[in-house]
């Protein structure tokens, strides 16, 4: 087969450029079969796995499409959720760098609706935006859709979906009949098929064919475990793999809220998304979470359909998505643009039939494992340390050091034993176990094994129990989890931590500050 290049596409040359700016090197199979065919003006049902670029497939030729000459609002695109339908609009922005006087904005609910207006007088081109508040703008006149040309339903069956049916039916309407309407997803479920009929014209099925729903390069995983350990899995999992972004999946928006706080508690840095929080909170988790700020996005199904944050590497199904489209949308979110991803499945006991059909559905095999033990999780960790090391020596250059070991081993130590003392210190586990217990951390008040240390921080602080933790966690460099929080009162708050942290934590967290703040921490006892 000869492969087809961007540069066959009879693109624009400020298209291509745009697209080489963005690094892609050539077209996804998706886009080299639906780019020709949406130029020539054909209506499409486009299916290709998640991740493989149905976004720019559909936004080439859309900005292609567009004359900004004429300042009338030529295209809509329609996202079910207002995540992605910001995102899609970033994208068509990328790629119409080139071609700046194409208008491009997303419009959703939760924003103002008096901004989009005015946003909408000064001449759009394309509006990406979701059923609901499209509807809104249609009910006020404050859209004209007379000259719309094209018509883009991105996850076509989500949004033919119950809820959204009636609304995506009557903006149709109100598009000229002589439009082409376009429909994008990784899945499209028959009896949806059979509900294109009623809205496009001939339309050409782009399928990029696979025998699996799922992309190969996510390695999916099962674990049998029961409700109540789930949380120490999970736990478990991230210190093991330690992946820089996680997706965890609930099934509501309460198990969200839930786990959130509880992951908090372990001093991991997550935050959640749902549907009843409000826009505003919503855009602040995305951007935190697309920045690294959040590391660990607890989520419903709403971040399930087409979002693309770029350093996700593990999907957890902390409960089994209800339905099998559902699986392979929430596990789409790593493994993208060619690049590697873990999806790990909770399965609580019948659940493993549903884990079954799953499988059926997606023609992929999902390898149950052992649930990792401690040593697994400390066997993983240890093996990273040693990779780093392997990663130094490699380097070279290391005489500085050398000189510095030299003088230990004309001590009569051996290399190896200073070999051995160095990764423990590297490893933050020194003089753990031979720590001998001080008077001052008698008496805490403490659970059996912790000791209670009183932090005073001061008057007017914004700082939350998270925000303690987490700096205790990173400073210290003690999973967070070992570290238990009690409440932040008016100036103070206590934490607890296991017995044989508590002088390495007392000794790093003297004089440190927690978001810009000096702390003053000390034993309980003495309060
Ligand atoms: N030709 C290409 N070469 C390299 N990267 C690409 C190419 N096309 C798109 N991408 C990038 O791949 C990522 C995934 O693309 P996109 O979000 O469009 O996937 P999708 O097929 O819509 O997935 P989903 O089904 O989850 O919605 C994006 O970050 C996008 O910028
Ligand atoms: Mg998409």
């Amino acid at each position: 087969m000869i492969k087809i290049g961007f540069k066959d596409l009879m693109l624009s040359k400020e298209i291509l450029k745009a697209i080489e700016d963005m690094g892609f090197e050539e077209p996804s199979p998706i886009q080299a079969r639906a780019i020709p065919i949406l130029m020539e003006g054909k209506d499409v049902i486009g299916q290709a796995q998640t991740g493989t670029g149905k976004t720019a497939a559909f936004g080439i030729p859309v900005l292609e499409k567009i004359k900004s000459e004429n300042k009338k609002l030529q295209a809509l695109i329609l996202c079910p959720t207002r995540e992605l339908a910001i995102q899609v609009s970033e994208e068509l922005r990328r790629l119409s760098k080139y071609k700046n006087n194409i208008k491009i904005l997303p419009i959703y609910g939760g924003q103002p609706i008096e901004r989009q207006i005015k946003a909408l007088k000064k001449g759009i081109h394309i509006i990406v935006g979701t059923p609901g508040r499209v509807m809104d703008h249609m009910r006020r006149n404050t859209l004209n859709m007379d000259n719309i040309n094209i018509a883009i339903l991105d996850e076509a069956d989500e949004m033919l979906d119950m809820g959204f049916r009636d609304d995506i039916e009557k903006i149709l309407k109100e598009i000229p009949k002589e439009r082409q309407t376009v429909m994008f997803s990784a899945t499209m479920p028959k009896p949806i098929l059979e509900l294109t009929k009623k809205y496009q014209k001939n339309p050409q099925l782009v399928k990029v064919v696979h025998k699996q729903l799922t992309v190969p390069n996510i390695e999916q995983i099962y674990f049998e475990v029961k409700e109540k350990t789930k949380l120490e899995v999970l736990s478990r999992l991230i210190d093991m793999y330690n992946p820089k972004l996680s997706l965890v999946f609930c099934n509501t928006k309460k198990r969200v809220d839930e786990l959130v706080s509880q992951l908090q508690g372990r001093g991991y840095f997550a935050d959640g998304l749902h549907g009843d929080m409000k826009q505003s909170q919503r855009d602040k988790v995305m951007a935190k979470f697309r920045n690294g700020t959040i590391e660990i996005l607890v989520a419903t199904d709403v971040a399930a359909r087409g979002i693309d944050v770029y350093d996700v590497e593990a999907v957890f199904n902390y409960d089994l998505p209800r339905d099998e489209e559902y699986y392979v949308h929430r596990i789409g979110r790593t493994g993208r643009a060619g690049k590697a991803g873990r999806a790990f499945n909770f399965v609580v006991g019948k659940e493993i039939y549903k884990l079954k059909e799953i499988q059926k559905y997606t023609k992929t095999k999902i390898v149950r494992q052992d649930i990792p033990t401690i040593n697994d999780v400390e066997e993983i960790r240890t093996n990273l340390y040693l990779e780093k090391v392997k990663a130094v020596l490699k380097e070279g250059n290391m005489t500085k050091y050398i000189k510095y070991i030299e003088r230990l081993l004309e001590e009569d130590y051996t290399s190896i034993d200073i070999a051995a003392a160095l990764l423990k210190i590297a490893m933050g586990e020194q003089s753990k176990e031979d720590f001998e217990l001080d008077d001052e951390f008698e008496n805490t008040g403490a659970e059996p094994g912790m000791v209670r240390l009183f932090i005073n921080i001061g008057k007017k602080h914004k700082i939350k129990a998270k925000d303690i933790v987490g700096a205790i966690a990173g400073e210290t460099g003690l999973s967070g989890k070992l570290i238990g929080i009690i409440d932040v009162f008016d100036r103070y708050t206590f934490v607890e931590v296991p017995r044989e942290y508590a002088k390495e934590v007392l000794m790093i967290m003297k004089n440190n500050k927690i978001k810009g703040k000096r702390i003053n921490i000390e034993p309980a006892n003495s309060r």
